[in-house]
């Protein structure tokens, strides 16, 4: 495999509706859309899911495309190489910039997966055809709108609820839910809006029954997450703290967290996301695959990935329609019974929808 051109496009997507966590609201969705080719012809897709502004990780949506012009496609472009793995290998030299880093990655294992005629599932080793998902609901303008939301989303199947959580929107929003809906496999996400300081009111969510309180403390850290999960029957879920491999080592040697949420963005790619998977699966820590308000490519490549063995939790790979009047994928990422079914067909199963990408392209480069 070779890649010989790469074309990016900026997308704006409408938002079905805005989506409002401890850090800020996003209204609507911009992203960047690689279209990768390889010297055979083969085209994969690859998506760049770092928002507009660095609030949930120091990357941007310019950041990436600068960092994908400037030094990304230069490694990779003209360079001969046999397996996905060898992408994150080039990369290294490169710190961090994972989201744009993994934006390119995946999209050679897509090329990959259809050049060795395997679904991308195959390709990563998957061996699930259905995956459980569950939601996860922004914050709400009043705890009656959010019960009732969450009333839809049990209606329609979803395996388990992930609500945000904020200081102030916290113990009785939280006991609110509980209240109303007493079995329901429910989280909460703070996107690191707390500190050791509040452990108060996070000692007090362990008598709502939680599955896990992801990302309660600094998105850096492990070192006050482990003092915290001592003090906590609920499991810690880290999020932001996570960026590889090694971030996850040293996390569960220390005892920071009892689950991992592994998003490929984050990450650094499906090869480190596979690579975190198998790990935890090794030293019996259950993960489940995040989301970042993904259109198709992305969300597809999270279906992909959620196929592995260790996707033992309900992940956040919402059905097409949860978020987007129209995707940009055909056939949509659909959700029966809180169940995805995964693609068997070669490469990622979906079809890029050209017209969808074209009407919604802000802007687009190609590069050889
Ligand atoms: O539905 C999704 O794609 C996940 C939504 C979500 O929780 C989220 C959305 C944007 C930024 C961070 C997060 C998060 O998991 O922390
Ligand atoms: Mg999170």
């Amino acid at each position: 495999m070779r890649i010989e051109e790469i074309t990016i496009r900026h997308l704006k997507m409408a938002m079905k509706a805005p989506f409002k966590t401890s850090f800020g609201t996003i209204h609507e969705k911009e992203l960047l859309l690689l279209e990768v080719k390889d010297v055979a012809g083969t085209i994969g897709w690859g998506e760049t899911v770092a928002f507009v502004a660095p609030w949930y990780t120091e990357e941007t949506l310019k950041t990436s495309w600068h960092m994908l012009e400037d030094f990304l496609m230069p490694t990779l472009l003209h360079k001969e190489i046999a397996h996905p793995d060898e992408v994150s290998k080039l990369f290294a030299p490169i710190r961090r910039n994972c989201m744009a880093k993994a934006s390119i990655e995946g999209a050679v294992w897509d090329i990959y997966a259809q050049q060795t005629n395997q679904s991308l599932a195959q390709a990563l080793g998957g061996n699930k055809n259905l995956i459980e998902v569950g939601v996860s609901v922004g914050i709400q303008p009043s705890v009656g709108k959010l019960i009732e939301l969450i009333k839809s989303y049990v209606q329609m199947g979803y395996k388990r609820v992930k609500v945000k959580i904020k200081p102030g929107y916290d113990i009785e929003v939280i006991r609110a839910i509980r209240t109303e809906f007493r079995d329901l496999p429910l989280m909460a996400d703070a996107n690191s809006a707390y500190t050791l300081g509040d452990i108060d009111i996070l000692q007090q969510l362990d008598a709502f029954d939680l599955l896990m309180i992801e990302q309660p403390l600094a998105a850096d850290d492990i070192v006050d997450h482990a003092k915290l999960q001592k003090q906590l029957k609920t499991p810690i879920c880290l999020d932001e703290s996570i960026t590889s491999l090694e971030d996850a080592r040293k996390a569960i040697e220390l005892g920071s967290c009892g689950v991992i949420n592994v998003k490929i963005g984050r990450v650094g790619g499906l090869t480190e996301a596979r690579n975190i998977h198998d790990y935890c699966r090794e030293k019996g820590i259950p993960v489940w695959c995040g989301g970042m308000l993904e259109a198709g490519i992305g969300r597809a490549h999270n279906v992909a990935l959620t196929s592995l063995a260790n996707f033992v939790l309900p992940g956040d790979t919402a059905g097409s329609d949860h978020y987007w009047y129209e995707d940009i994928i055909q056939p949509e990422v659909i959700v029966e019974d809180g169940f995805i079914r995964v693609p068997q067909a070669i490469g990622i199963g979906y079809t890029p929808n050209i017209d969808v990408i074209e009407k919604l392209t802000i802007t687009k480069k190609v590069y050889k």
